[in-house]
């Protein structure tokens, strides 16, 4: 059931996979949730649980960073069937990228229709705090500069076309929406939005990288979500994405700050519980033929 790396997972490959979930739970999801860095508690609202550790799951890669527990959960939100990641898989790991986005293919094979992508990030935007949540609006794919793309060797029509478009990658509906609820929820001093950028990590940005991004537009800048994004265009699911803005991306040789991950975590658990309520809310509003109500 392996694939070589660089061929990736074929349509029985993640078929199989999708069926074998499909066997053990009743929960139908129409949306699908992947949690960031330190922010897995996203996954812990969801009532009547039935959840997988990746080892279970035929072809699932394991998570292997702290703060991704590396668990596949259904249940319902506010009545709404779901189904969260709780751990996503990073380039950085070591594994192709194929493997890295193949439960986005999942997700699609068992009925979801929108796609929630959570991450945590290192601010750009000067206007941007620690604890800040950005809205994705666009991104910058730099491994995809280099090929690096979920979607390069052979294409199957059954997923997507070969040439996807991407300029309309993150629903504007959906953007607007969390706009919405956040300003309803009193979070408009900490919601915004901007452009995301994926780096492969592990390594933190240098000075003069952090400057290059923030000369290019970029807002915010991670190493994970945008393979996700493009696999679920792909395949016609709706992408909403969000980061957290977990530490400031250091641009000045005079700075004493270090990014590091515990930061990252911690700055997670401190904003968890307005994500989770953002979050939540926002797919109780979204009726399961993906309109906005
Ligand atoms: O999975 P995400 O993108 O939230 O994780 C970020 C990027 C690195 O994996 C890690 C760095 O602290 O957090
Ligand atoms: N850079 C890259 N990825 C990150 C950062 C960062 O500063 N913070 C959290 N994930």
């Amino acid at each position: 059931m392996f694939p070589e790396a660089n061929k990736g997972y074929s349509y029985e490959d993640c078929k199989a996979t999708a069926d074998w979930l499909l066997a053990q739970t009743d929960v139908r999801p129409t949306v699908g949730i992947v949690c960031g860095s330190g922010l897995g508690g996203l996954a812990d609202m969801l009532k009547d649980q039935v959840a997988f550790n990746y080892k279970d799951i035929p072809n699932f890669p394991q998570s292997t960073v702290h703060g991704h527990a590396g668990r596949l959960v259904f249940g319902t939100l506010k009545g709404r069937p779901c189904v969260c990641m709780q751990g996503r898989f990073h380039l950085y790991e070591g594994y192709p990228i194929h493997k890295i986005t193949l439960p986005i293919r999942i997700f699609k094979l068992i009925g979801v229709e929108t796609v929630m992508l959570t991450n945590a990030a290192g601010g750009l935007n000067q206007d941007f705090k620690v604890g800040d949540i950005m809205i994705i609006k666009d991104h910058l794919n730099m491994p995809g500069f280099a090929g690096i793309n979920p979607l390069s060797g052979p294409n199957d029509e059954r997923f997507g076309v070969r040439f996807p478009c991407m300029s309309d990658a993150y629903d504007r509906e959906l953007q607007q929406m969390a706009m919405d609820v956040g300003q309803e929820l009193g979070y408009g001093d900490f919601l915004k939005e901007g452009i995301y950028c994926v780096l492969g990590g592990p390594s933190f940005e240098t000075i003069a990288e952090s400057r290059m991004l923030h000369k290019l537009g970029v807002d915010a800048v991670g190493m994970s979500t945008v393979p996700e994004a493009i696999i679920a265009r792909h395949c016609g699911m709706r992408v909403f994405a969000l980061s957290l803005i977990t530490n400031h991306a250091v641009m000045d040789y005079d700075s004493e700050e270090k990014a590091n991950h515990e930061e990252v975590l911690q700055t997670g658990k401190q904003r968890a519980e307005q994500l989770e309520r953002l979050v939540s809310t926002m797919v109780t509003k979204i009726e399961h033929n993906n309109n906005y109500v």
